[in-house]
């Protein structure tokens, strides 16, 4: 009896998802959704798990939010997986959580993972130098290994914050515009070069962000109900949508995705305007 119920049950959600799905299909899908992956140590101890099993949860919540995403037709997926502030952590959960990651990146590269069967490029970013030989070593493999997938891209954002991501970008666009003036013949000349001094444009920094990968975000959701950005993305989302469900990481669901979307296609024609006026 239980077991007719439970598949009564499956067939009753399945079917709530497809109608979603076409639903959400007709009005215009983001083309870029950001992630801050909120609550995995608050769900590990909810259920009284080790406290390392709520990344590893959380891990699979990030595949399946990943299929909602590409069935979707969203072009653009990005998490913030691990902050520069996170290495503050205790030793042992850092390791805990650098070691899932060469995991799954080494699972990545397998020919039966998501990142195949969606054709996913994934980007890894942030200041990869701050990580450990053996975690750059297995990000290089599988940013490499997809390089040439072309149907939508993933990118996990790692050793990263926006203040760092800016102030990157910022020293690359000064070191090149002053290699650029030792380099002319004549410094007076050069484009951008002023009394002494030379004039980094917007576009200067924007080209040289780790982000410069993807277009900005429409939606950003972070769970666990928190309406801070945590210092992710902050150049980026100045136009985007947020979305803040009460869910903790491992437990977001289809219906978070298709409430998100939906709220979403119900203030596109307010974002468009708004972009076009800028
Ligand atoms: C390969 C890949 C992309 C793996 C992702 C794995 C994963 C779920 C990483 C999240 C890491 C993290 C520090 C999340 C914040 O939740 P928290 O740990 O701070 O939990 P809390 O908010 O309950 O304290």
């Amino acid at each position: 009896m239980n077991t007719l119920a439970n598949t009564l049950f499956g067939n009753l959600i399945s079917f709530i998802r497809r109608i979603l799905f076409c639903i959400l299909s007709v009005g215009p899908i983001p083309n870029h959704v950001a992630f801050i992956l909120d609550g995995n140590r608050r769900f590990a101890k909810k259920l009284n798990l080790p406290e390392g099993m709520g990344h590893r949860v959380g891990f699979q919540s990030l595949i399946s939010v990943l299929r909602y995403c590409f069935d979707l037709g969203v072009k653009y997926v990005s998490v913030y997986a691990f902050s520069i502030d996170n290495f503050k952590r205790k030793p042992e959960e850092v390791q805990s959580i650098m070691d899932l990651m060469v995991e799954k990146f080494n699972e990545m590269v397998e020919e039966e993972s998501i990142v195949y069967q969606y054709s996913v490029r994934v980007y890894i970013i942030g200041n990869l130098s701050l990580l450990s030989d053996n975690v750059r070593l297995a990000a290089e493999k599988v940013m490499k290994a997809t390089s040439s997938n072309n149907k939508s891209n993933l990118i996990i954002c790692l050793a990263y914050t926006s203040t760092d991501e800016i102030v990157h970008a910022t020293q690359e666009s000064c070191d090149d515009k002053w290699a650029k003036i030792q380099s002319s013949i004549d410094g007076e000349m050069m484009e951008g070069k002023r009394e002494g001094c030379f004039v980094i444009k917007v576009a200067d920094i924007e080209r040289r962000m780790y982000m410069g990968v993807a277009p900005d975000p429409d939606i950003l959701v972070r769970t666990s109900g928190e309406t801070r950005l945590s210092n992710f993305l902050l150049w980026q989302t100045s136009n985007c949508m947020l979305y803040s469900p009460r869910a903790l990481w491992p437990e977001i669901g289809f219906l978070h995705i298709a409430w998100a979307f939906l709220e979403f296609q119900r203030t596109y024609p307010y974002l468009e305007k708004k972009r076009k006026e800028l």
